[in-house]
């Protein structure tokens, strides 16, 4: 099967608008319009998500049956579309064309991985070159923070109630501008003089919080940067390590002296929980913990620890010594200014529930225990 050679159209009218500076608002508003299933104009392309489309969008949006699919690299890389392009990952873009029969079932099935076993794809699927690249990476980015899966009806520029540009993504993603809201004093089991203090950025919905435990004696302070994990904080799960860490960690600063835990709201390492529970139910069917996210079409991590960076400035400590497994957690601090001047294993026993979850970031995301 050959590449088709079908032109990109890209929307002029709205490049013009990259002359102005980024607006995060405008990647808010456009994750707030993609969760309700309307047509955002990303650049140069209109896109409505699978996800929350259903057949009368659709019929609305493309008429004429000609929108294209735009998925994940690595979602196209499982559909074993990525043959006809070149080698593909989470971040770059694939396009399907659109064929008679890619009709709005076959649609979610391809951006649904839920199904891959029980209903073997009905083709053929054609992948074409993506126009507006840029634009539709920033698509897919777009989808990890509203929370849905990287699956598009794609088309060129048009009519939009919502318009967004990369750089107004990027700049959403930022926390340059997360800021210290509130602080309080908060007994908590492990110490009772601990204080916690709450970060937001104007944009986001995410709400960050340190937990301070101690009081500083001018040595760097012992810190664990904890990822949000309902299921493993909350609901006492045994799939993942996430609980048993969290109160571990609490005891083990409150007895260093002092220092501060970093509970960060990247629920299922920054794909959010409805997508970690998708991962889930792939390792239900034999999936790990990689392959689940790969097959879902996101990053095997898509956290990004510049976050806990700039709570930890706003905080006043540029040194720390940090309570982890995870060299890129060490990375991801100093990428963004602060130095790690010992790194603390931190790993817990296994149960039978969660052994092949804690070989997985082992043997294939390079935690060292
Ligand atoms: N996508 C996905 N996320 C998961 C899964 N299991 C746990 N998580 C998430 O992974 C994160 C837990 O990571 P952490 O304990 O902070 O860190 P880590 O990368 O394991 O590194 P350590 O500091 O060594 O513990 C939380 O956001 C969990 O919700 C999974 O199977 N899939
Ligand atoms: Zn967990």
């Amino acid at each position: 099967m050959g590449k088709a050679v079908r032109p990109c159209s890209i929307g002029h009218r709205v490049r013009i608008l990259s002359n102005v500076s980024p607006d995060p608002r405008a990647a808010a508003r456009a994750i707030d319009a993609l969760r309700r299933g309307w047509v955002v104009a990303v650049g140069g392309l209109r896109v409505l998500a699978i996800e929350t489309a259903d057949e009368l969008r659709l019929a609305k949006f493309d008429p004429q049956g000609s929108a294209d699919i735009l998925l994940a690299g690595s979602r196209a890389a499982t559909l074993k579309l990525t043959n006809q392009v070149e080698a593909a990952d989470s971040a770059r873009p694939v396009t399907v064309a659109r064929t008679p029969w890619l009709d709005f079932t076959a649609a979610l099935a391809l951006a649904d991985p839920a199904t891959d076993l029980a209903n073997p794809l009905q083709g053929p699927f054609r992948a074409i070159p993506t126009c507006n690249a840029d634009d539709a990476v920033a698509a897919l980015e777009l989808a990890r923070l509203t929370g849905i899966l990287p699956a598009f009806f794609v088309l060129s520029a048009g009519e939009a109630e919502v318009s967004v540009l990369p750089a107004d993504v990027t700049a959403y993603d930022s926390p340059d501008r997360l800021a210290i809201v509130a602080r309080a004093r908060l007994p908590v089991q492990s110490c009772e003089s601990a204080e916690i203090v709450a970060f937001r950025s104007p944009e986001t919905t995410s709400e960050h919080v340190a937990l301070i435990l101690g009081k500083p004696d001018g040595q760097p302070p012992l810190v664990r940067l904890h990822s949000e994990c309902l299921t493993g904080d909350v609901l006492g799960s045994l799939k993942c390590d996430c609980g048993p860490q969290l109160h571990a960690a609490l005891h083990e600063i409150t007895e260093s002296g002092w220092g501060i835990l970093l509970y960060l709201r990247q629920e299922g390492r920054g794909i959010g929980l409805i997508n970690k529970l998708r991962a889930y139910e792939l390792q239900d069917q034999g999936f790990d913990t990689v392959d689940a996210n790969l097959r879902l079409g996101f990053a095997i991590d898509s956290r990004d620890f510049g976050v806990a960076g700039r709570m930890l400035e706003l905080l006043g400590q540029l040194q720390v010594r940090l309570l982890t497994n995870n060299p890129a957690k060490v990375a991801g601090l100093h990428a963004s200014g602060i130095t790690v001047i010992e790194r603390v294993v931190h790993s817990l026993p296994s149960n039978p529930h969660n052994e092949k979850y804690l070989a997985t970031k082992r043997d294939r995301t390079g935690h060292q225990l």
